[in-house]
Formats: C-alpha cells, structure tokens, sequence
C-alpha cells in the first residue's frame, strides 16, 4: 500500500511529503481522499503549487474511490459505513488493494479475505470470518468496491439490521443503524462495536428516495478530520482503543441483568480506569409544550445518535456516539449507579481516590443525578459506604462529609458558611483542599441532613435553560479515614457536579453577573477538556494548573484513581449543537481510557501498582528504566518522586508511576494517603502559596539532567526574549493593545523606578528576611555564592525563595510594561556552576544587556532560567488547538453570515421578480427576515462567546507561562 501510495503522490509530484503522510498516519489512498484543506499545513505542506496539486489529488481520488455519493457503491448498500470510517481496520500489508484508475492498476478481486478484517475484531465478536464475508457478499456489487465492505465490521450489524422491523418513528435512521434497542440480548456489547465506536457522522438527505419510503433520507456520511487538533492521525487512538479493550469479555445482555454469570463480566467492564456514560433525560414539559421532537435516539445500550437538522443543505446530520453505557430515559438513578458509582465505592474501601463527574449542558440533568437531595448518585453510594462499613474488616474506619464549591475560579465552604479555601498540592502529589471543614457522619440521614445545609449554600441562578441552575461546579467528597487518626485518609469518593456548559442563549435575558458566570464556567470547563486532551496526548505536563477546577480534579485522572464521568444531554433539537458538543467532549475523555487501560487491569490497587509499574515500560527509556526497576526491586513501590539516576535523567514525575508507588503499600495499615493534610494545621502556611508548591512538587529541578550546551541554548532562547519582554509594555490586569517598542528600547529609569517600589520593597524585605543577596550585588557574586553553597537543603530553600522572588519581579515587570514577546515561566533554576558561568557570560555579552542597566535585570540575567521543553510543546499544542477552536468558530460565523445574507438576497430577488407584491405579503417577509435577523445575533452572539472563550484561555496559559499567576499577591 506504501508503494501504491508513493505511485499516486509521484504522479502528482506529491512525493517528496510521503514521510509526512506517513508519519501522520497517512498511508492508504482512501486516508488520503479524506484530507482537508485544514490537514494541508499539519502535513507540512505549505506551497500554493503542492496544496494546488494535492487538492486536485484529493477530488480525483474521492471520485475514484468507491463511495455510495460517486455511485461506485451500490445503492443496496448502506452508505453509513462506506468509505473508510474505519480504515485502521485494514491490515495494509496484507490487504487487496483497489487502485484508482488513474493509476491504471487492476482493481484485485473483491472478496479476498485476506487481511482485510481484522481477524480479532471477528473472534471477539464470536462471528466467523466467513459469515461477515457472505453478509458482505449479500450487499455488495461484484466490484472493487467491497474491500473497504470487508473492511468495516459494521457491515454486519447493516444485515443483522435488516432482519429485524425498525422500531416506529425512526426508522429511516434505524434502517442504517447497526444496532437496535430492541434486540440487546442478540446484539451483544461487542468488541467488535468497541472498535467501531469513534464518533461516526452522517448526513441523511431529505432530497433522495429510497427502496422502501418515498421520503426515506438517504444517509450519508460526512468526512471526519484525519487529524486531530494536534495533527495526530485520529484514527491511531481508535485502533488503540480498539485494541486495548479487546480484552474485555463482551456483555451479552442489557445493564441491568441480574444473571450471576453475566455478572463478573459487568465487573470486569465496570473496573476501569475511567468510564464514560451518557444519560438522557427525558422532554420536559416546556419542551413538550413547544412541540420539540426527540432527536437522540439510543442505539442499544452503548450508543446514541443525534439527528442534527441543517436546514441550509437539506440534509440531516446524524451523528453517532459509542460509550460504556447510555442511559434512556427511563432508566433510574438506582440503575445508572450500579453501572456508576457502585463499583467506585468498592475501589475506595480498597484504598484508592475515585470521582464520579456529571458533565453536561445547563439543565441536562446533572444535579438530578449526582446531587440529588433524595436520590442523587451520592445518597445510594453512601448507603453502600455505611453497609461496608459495618462489616468486621471496615470497623476501625469512619466516613466524613466534605462538601464544598468552585465559584468564579474561587472555593468555597459549603459546610462553612462559605468560608474560602485553596487547594494544594501535598507532596504526593495529592490534592488537599485547605482548610476544608468535614463532618464525621453515621448514617445516611446524617449525610443527607449536612447536604441540605451545605446545598441551601450553594451558587445557583436561574437561567433562560433551567429556573434552579447550578452556578458552581460543587464537590461532594466522602472520605475513608481510621476512626483513632483523623488525620489519615484511607480512600476518598468524590461526587461532583459541574456547571452547565452554556451558550448566551441559554441564559436568556440575564445581567452581567450571570453572563460573567457563564463565561468562567464554560472557561473552566475548556480547561478540562485541555487537561484531558493532555493527558490524551500522553503529556507528562497536563495543564492542571489552568483552573481551580482542573486542579481540583487533578487527582480523578493521575495516578491509581478511578473516574466516571456521566455526560448529561438534553434530546431535544433546540439543544442539538449543545448535545452534540457535550458528546463529543465524552468522546474526547473515552479516548483516555485506551491509556488508562494500558495500565490498569481490574486487580486490587497493589497489584495494579505493579502491573503498571512493568507496563509503563514504553514511558521510561535506558537508564531510567533500569534505575526505576531497581527501585523497585529495592523498595518496594516506594519511588520518590525528585529521583533522579545516575545520568541525571529525571524519573517520570507527573503523578502516574511515582503517585502509584508511593501511594499503595503492601501493609494495609499503612494508609495509602497517610498524611497530615495542611488543612489540619496552621493558615500561614498560607505563605507557601501555589507557585511555590509547584517548585515544591517537582521537587527536583530538572536542570540537573539538561548537560551545559542545553543549558546554555535555554539561556539564549531566554535571553533573547528577555530582551524584547523588557522592551514591550503590557499590563497584566488592564489588558489592551499591544505597544511594540523598537528592539533595543529599554525601560526608562523612571519607569524602573515606577515598577521597583512595591516589588523592590517587598523583595528587599525579604531579603533581609532570609540573608539573600542584595539586588545591588553583581549578577555573578550572586551565582557563585550561591552555587558555593553545597548544603542541599539550603540550596533548595534558597531557590525557592528565588523562585517566588523572581516570579515578583516579574510581575512587578508585567504591571507596569506590555509586551508581546515576554519570557517564558520560569520552571526551575539552580544557581550556575563556575564552568557554566562563562559560558554564560559569553552569552549574556553576545545577546544581552549593557552593564548600565538596573540592578533588576542584572538580578534576572543570574538565574539560570528555563523553561521544560515539554512545556513549550504543551504551549504549543494549546495554542494549536486554540486556531483550531477558533477556526471552527469563524466558520460557523461564515455560515451565519452566507444564511442571512441568502435571505436578504431572496428578499432583493422577490421584489424584483414580483413588482405588484402586496404590502401583506412585504410585511410578513419583514417580519420573517426580522425573526432570522434576531436568530443571526443571538448564533453569532453565542460563537463570539465561545471564540473569546477559546482565546481567554490561551491568555490564559500565556500568563500562566510568563509566570503572571493570580495568587501572586502584592
Ligand atoms: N432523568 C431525569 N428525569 C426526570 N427529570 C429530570 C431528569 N434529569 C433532569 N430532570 C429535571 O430537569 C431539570 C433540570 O435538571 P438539573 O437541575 O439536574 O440540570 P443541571 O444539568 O444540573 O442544570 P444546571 O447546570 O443549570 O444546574 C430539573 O427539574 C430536573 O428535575
């Protein structure tokens, strides 16, 4: 398939981007036919002539391949799973290959077997090889075509489909489907739909018939991207998902069956890492009133479809979702717990952190399910919590109550009369909220009753989506602890439900307080979504730190936790986009189970330990590896998290391996979260605020594993950015236009002066405080005298408060300067050793600034500044997805644009056609371009929230990255 590829690219005069076809996943010609516009760049390909000559490749090849729109497909066949949804499932080295005519190739026979299917995806169905190829055989024209049949599992379920009636009021959607509700016993959870189950999008034409109905639409598929936001292929993860679920035992009934044999194969499902499920509430009654149809079947007890109408093109947009679960609308919150909550609370009495989230849209339903006065997910957990607790082996535990919220990027008490708290970090990388007030509870009615008090605290508003709207995310949290060490935590269940994510429409007509709600909320919840497409990405930097609630929840996804997320829709079609955008943020965190999986089995925690440890072999390399296994072997799974082996390379430190180690002994009275929380001691500890834990936490500095050349080629890169950040001016609180100095302009005294009176002081105070060197003092007496100093524990002590000092300074910089191009975060510095000092020098005459300049930046220019390449690529990647986001916002400002513009261009057209046209007929087409007028602010009102939203949070992370953090307080 590589040389057919090649072949095709060479006649277009492609072929020198062969290795960024394939690097990109790109290696089969129907991948190809799928590239957009928007791939061309991540494809490296930039020149007018190539993307030119690729464009044409990509129309003859889509004409060329076999799809039901070019009609090289029969129109027996449904065209949902035609062209290449699944192309990962080809086996490219063994599979028949159709070439495009173009090339002049003989199209090989149809049904070769072959690699074709792949053979596991028909074993764990339980279905033959053979029978998926008759069923083909069946459906497909005798021509080149039914390759990419053979390819696509689904095909199967097309057949299985067709036997059965589709149920009533869906059935030209249910037609194409795979699956049906009403068969779940003969539609087993399969791996094979596993496989198939990214997010498949169809179009269902209003304009075509069909065999059976007049107006049967015709569906069609719309071509999904082949990169993702980062210009990752999308379909590795699938391949990935589909290969690491593999071996999970398929379920052959529906959710709620009881059978004991069934039973351990729900667990095994139930056991991992992180589950996503779907609920569905049902219409209510305004929507009812308004006559508003239901337009997210469920497909089974896996899927849900949305039927998105597109008035523009006629056509229905279907979507298609696979997840752990779906739950319909008439399933209990007593049922989605057991396939929820339940197997959570067990995992916590094992000694493990486990957080249940409900994400959805306002008004979808996730108070209903989570928090719940009476019947929320949390009362049935707790009853379960009080049960174990009672057993023999449980005595010596008690359960307290915590319960608190996040309001406009602050935490509150809610059983403390909203007292405000901070989180932090403890040096097992465990998440403590400070100063957290929690009741030890008894029983059920005493959870409820502290509820009540803490609910009747909580942050809601009413809004044009839901009368009684959460305005905070709020965090339930029941924790495990010995009942004689309070300060102990054996396993902590958290229950949260998040704010709605909402449009402007949604508020309705509100004031500025609620939209400015809105805004931090649906800006917490993209830090989320980053986080976790960090973390999808295999980042060992995710972006936690973006939000307090991404903070928060840190611990849902690092290290030995469990996490379920439940994303709550609304089915009716004024909510479609809403519901559609909640689904696929589903979709983004399932994809995270392929790696969660990889690491995580169903055994307890310590045997999950050790699994992880021996399978994160592909996240350690050479010396590291070795080292950690030696550690192992040595300590058990005690891994210090600021180790570092013999070459100085830094072990892993981002939760994961380190977490895990540290957190799950062999001994089960060791407590896996032993530790005296802050929140039990004083407030000043205050003073070690967040950034300083930061340093804290990665408690080594990775500088010591860079060799001098990177040092010296960060300083450079720091250097010269330094010079262009002092030469800019840009306040960090009053943002506005950015003033370009010329390069080389510097700072006046006055304004030096200006900026050093509240920073200065304070750091001079210090200062004195701590015996640090004077600001006056030589750049490099400050080096030596500190990197003289071989006492590590002062070293440390002194960096840090260099750090916090340098990040004042800073500040100090940014509010009274405005810069495009400011210096990157400081990470971590380590005074300079002597040899690295010259080199330093060196650098520091060649780029950098005259000796008469303020003892500030002489001051700046002594620390060894870096910045962790892996950050800079997480920036980067952020930024990526920040044009993408906002590309897709201008596009659908486009179409705003073109539908308005086509009405009032009709309207033209009218009056030219029809001279005689009545004043009746002119006032009701005012009244109806006056309606699609509102309806075009309202949609554009609502994708310019969103695009600044997109754009707030890469601000967001810049300042994040110049080290502008809020809780640097002056
Ligand atoms: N599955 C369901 N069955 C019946 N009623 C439901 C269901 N889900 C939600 N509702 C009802 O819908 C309304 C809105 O639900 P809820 O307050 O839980 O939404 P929400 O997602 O938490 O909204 P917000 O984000 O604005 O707080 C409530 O009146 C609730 O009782």
């Amino acid at each position: 398939m590589a040389t057919l590829l090649l072949e095709t690219l060479r006649k277009s005069e492609l072929d020198q981007y062969l290795t960024n076809f394939s690097s990109n996943g790109i290696t089969q010609l129907e991948s190809l036919a799928q590239l957009s516009m928007q791939d061309y760049n991540s494809l490296g390909i930039v020149s007018i002539q190539d993307r030119k000559r690729l464009f044409k490749l990509v129309q003859s090849l889509r004409q060329e391949l076999p799809t039901k729109e070019n009609g090289l497909v029969s129109s027996s066949t449904p065209s949902v799973y035609h062209h290449q949804t699944y192309p990962s499932a080809i086996d490219i080295s063994t599979s028949p290959v159709m070439a495009p005519s173009f090339l002049a190739m003989d199209s090989p026979s149809p049904l070769t077997c072959g690699g074709g299917l792949s053979t596991n995806a028909s074993a764990s169905n339980g279905v033959s090889e053979n029978s998926i190829l008759s069923t083909n055989r069946q459906h497909v024209n005798g021509n080149a075509s039914s390759i990419y049949q053979l390819s696509f599992p689904s095909t199967l379920h097309h057949s299985q489909q067709q036997q059965q009636p589709a149920p009533a009021g869906n059935s030209t959607i249910t037609r194409s489907r795979s699956r049906s509700r009403l068969l779940p016993d003969q539609h087993p959870r399969s791996e094979l739909m596993k496989s198939a189950k990214s997010t498949t999008d169809l179009f269902i034409s209003y304009n075509q018939s069909s065999d059976d109905e007049e107006d049967t639409p015709e569906i069609r598929r719309s071509a999904n991207p082949l990169l993702n936001s980062y210009g990752v292929p999308v379909q590795n993860s699938n391949v990935n998902n589909s290969n690491n679920t593999s071996n999970v035992t398929s379920l052959g009934t529906g959710h709620f069956n009881n059978s004991s044999s069934n039973y351990s194969l729900c667990l095994s499902e139930l056991n991992q890492r992180i589950r996503v499920c779907v609920r569905k509430r049902p219409l209510n009654k305004k929507e009812l009133e308004r006559g508003e149809k239901d337009i997210s079947p469920t497909v089974g007890i896996s899927s849900i479809n949305v039927n998105e109408p597109n008035r523009s093109d006629k056509y229905i947009e279907q979507h298609s979702f696979t997840f752990d679960d779906v739950f319909d609308i008439n399933d209990s919150n007593s049922q989605i717990y057991q396939r929820t909550a339940q197997p959570l609370v067990n995992y916590v009495f094992n000694g493990g952190k486990a957080t249940c989230f409900a994400y959805g849209q306002t008004g979808s339903g996730k108070t209903y399910t989570m928090l719940d006065a009476q019947h929320g997910l949390y009362v049935l957990a707790a009853r379960d919590v009080f049960s174990l607790l009672c057993q023999p082996e449980h005595q010596h535990l008690s359960a307290y109550i915590g319960f608190y919220e996040i309001y406009q990027g602050q935490l509150y008490d809610l059983l403390a009369a909203r007292k405000k708290l901070f989180a932090r970090e403890d040096g097992k990388q465990n998440v403590v909220i400070v100063g957290l007030k929690e009741y030890v509870i008894k029983n059920v009615d005493d959870l409820m009753k502290v509820f009540e008090h803490g609910n009747q605290c909580r942050s809601t508003g009413s809004t044009g989506a839901n009368s009684d709207s959460s305005r905070s995310h709020a965090i339930l949290q029941i924790l495990l602890k010995p009942t004689k060490n309070k300060k102990s935590i054996i396993g902590k269940l958290s229950f949260v439900d998040l704010a709605g994510s909402e449009r402007g429409a949604d508020r309705g007509e509100t004031d500025v307080k609620t939209r400015m709600e809105g805004a931090e909320i649906n800006k917490s919840l993209l830090a989320l979504k980053e986080c976790i497409r960090a973390l999808d990405q295999d980042k060992r930097h995710t972006p936690f730190r973006q939000s307090k609630l991404t903070q928060v929840l840190k611990d849902s996804f690092v290290g030995h936790s469990r996490t379920c997320m439940i994303a709550t829709i609304s089915p009716n079609q004024g909510n479609s986009e809403h519901t559609l955008n909640t689904l696929r943020y589903a979709d983004r965190v399932k994809e995270l189970k392929g790696e969660g999986d990889r690491r995580i089995s169903g055994e307890a925690p310590l045997a999950r330990a050790r699994v992880t440890n021996a399978q994160d072999d592909d996240y350690l390399n050479g010396h590291a590896k070795k080292e950690l296994d030696n550690n192992v072997m040595r300590n058990g799974l005690s891994i210090k998290s600021n180790q570092h082996n013999s070459d100085g390379l830094d072990l892993p430190q981002d939760g994961e391996l380190l977490l895990n180690g540290e957190n799950f002994p062999t001994d089960r009275d060791v407590h896996i979260l032993d530790e005296v929380f802050p929140h039990e001691a004083s407030s000043h500890d205050r003073s070690n605020d967040d950034d300083d834990n930061q340093d804290n936490h990665n408690g080594s500095f990775p500088h010591s594993s860079l060799s001098t050349a990177d040092l010296l080629r960060t300083r450079c890169f720091d250097n010269k950015d330094s010079d262009s950040f002092i030469s800019g001016t840009r306040s960090k609180r009053q943002p506005g236009p950015y003033h370009h100095s010329p390069p080389g302009d510097t700072l006046s005294d006055t304004a030096i002066g200006e900026l050093s009176q509240n920073s200065a002081l304070r750091i001079k105070q210090q200062n004195q405080h701590t015996n640090e060197p004077s600001y006056q003092q030589d750049q490099f007496n400050l080096s030596v005298s500190s990197s003289a100093n071989n006492n590590a524990a002062s070293t440390t002590s002194h960096s840090r408060q260099l750090s916090g000092d340098y990040r004042r300074y800073m500040d100090s910089i940014y509010s009274k300067s405005d810069t495009t191009h400011a210096p990157p975060r400081l990470l971590h510095y380590q005074p300079l050793l002597p040899q690295q000092q010259q080199g330093y020098a060196y650098q520091l005459q060649s780029f950098h600034r005259p000796q008469q300049q303020p003892t500030f930046y002489s001051y700046y220019d002594s620390l060894t500044v870096a910045v962790d390449p892996e950050m800079i690529e997480e920036f980067i990647n952020f930024h990526r997805a920040e044009i993408r986001e906002t590309g897709e916002c201008s596009k659908r400002e486009t179409k705003l644009l073109t539908h308005i513009s086509l009405i009032m261009a009709s309207h033209k057209d009218d009056d030219n056609d029809d001279d005689d046209d009545n004043s009746t007929q002119q006032q009701g087409f005012n009244e109806k371009i006056t309606t699609e007028f509102y309806g075009y602010l309202n949609h554009l009102d609502q994708v310019l929230e969103m695009k600044m939203a997109t754009i707030d949070a890469l601000r967001g992370q810049i300042r994040l990255m110049r080290g502008e953090e809020d809780d640097v307080s002056f």
